[in-house]
């Protein structure tokens, strides 16, 4: 393991204005992720096996995979909450370096979690939540200070979703879909170059999900990179070309969506029947 350990520079320009960027100076390297044979293990089991893959920065792509594949692992694996085993050959980099604080990862890299914070629900809404994210933590407590510089960076990213109604309403209230949308602000606050997303139309009824597609296609045209996981090829925006399918824990596949969504490579990898459709771009399978 090569690079050094990252260590960020004096705050950016943005530090101390109200600026809708990164605070943390940007690393020198057009990838996003590189990893070399890379091995993970849950409790006594390997569960990841080998993988070397390249991500871009800014590249939109979907990961796809039949339960217990390794896809939550290896998205755990980038967010540091899995870690590889340590073996010759093998790296791991995110953004050109191979150690990361968490804290100062989560300035570029947003990670939307699946349900908000069970704490405090009487009392939260959803700008706290989203101001939460800029502190580390699940939710706002009464010790913790917020300046008017926070108030409004959350502001600014519940407004890029259009979701700024949602800022004074109180999380215990709010929808499936307009939860996850408060979500999708949290992991935006710090203005990330890449936004992870594990499944995130579960639990969505049709019209949250076509919600959830919009604020995705947003933020796609906004130059963010996209990395999800999802069971549901509708999930995959027009803007997605690439996409990876893993099997037992090893990559299955990597290339265009075009070459590898089709009925054989779907039926080998899930063992199912399906027939494929596209409409408006747009994937569907049944
Ligand atoms: N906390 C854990 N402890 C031990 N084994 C785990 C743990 N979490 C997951 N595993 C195992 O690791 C393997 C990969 O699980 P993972 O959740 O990454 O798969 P997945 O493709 O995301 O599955 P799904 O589509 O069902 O969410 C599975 O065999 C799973 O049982």
């Amino acid at each position: 393991m090569s690079a050094e350990p990252h260590s960020p520079e004096a705050p950016s320009a943005a530090s101390g204005s109200t600026a809708f960027t990164s605070q943390v100076a940007a690393p020198q390297t057009t990838l996003f992720l590189e990893m070399q044979h890379v091995d993970v293990a849950r409790g006594e089991n390997i569960v990841l096996h080998d993988v070397s893959l390249r991500i871009a920065r800014g590249e939109q792509m979907v990961i796809l995979g039949p339960n217990g594949c390794g896809k939550s692992t290896l998205i755990k694996t980038i967010t540091r909450e899995c870690y590889p085993i340590p073996k010759d050959g093998s790296c791991m980099r995110l953004f050109g370096y191979d150690r990361w604080v968490v804290s100062e990862l989560r300035q570029y890299l947003g990670v939307v979690e699946q349900t908000l914070p069970s704490e405090r629900t009487p009392t939260t809404r959803g700008r706290d939540v989203v101001i939460a994210g800029l502190l580390g933590t699940a939710t706002l407590w009464p010790h913790q200070t917020v300046t008017a510089e926070m108030r409004e960076r959350a502001d600014t990213a519940l407004g890029l979703l259009d979701a700024h109604h949602l800022a004074e309403k109180l999380v215990g209230r709010m929808s499936a879909g307009e939860q996850r949308r408060v979500l999708i602000a949290r992991a935006l606050v710090h203005a990330p170059e890449m936004l992870l997303l594990d499944e995130p139309s579960n639990a969505l009824d049709m019209a949250a999900q076509q919600e959830l597609r919009e604020v995705l296609r947003s933020i796609a045209g906004m130059g963010i990179g996209i990395l999800m996981v999802t069971h549901h090829l509708g999930d995959i925006l027009p803007e997605m070309d690439r996409v990876l399918m893993l099997r037992a824990g090893r990559i299955y596949a990597d290339a265009p969506k075009h070459d590898l969504i089709t009925p054989q490579i779907m039926a080998d990898l899930f063992g199912a029947q399906v027939e494929i459709v596209e409409r408006n771009g747009y994937l569907h399978a049944w």
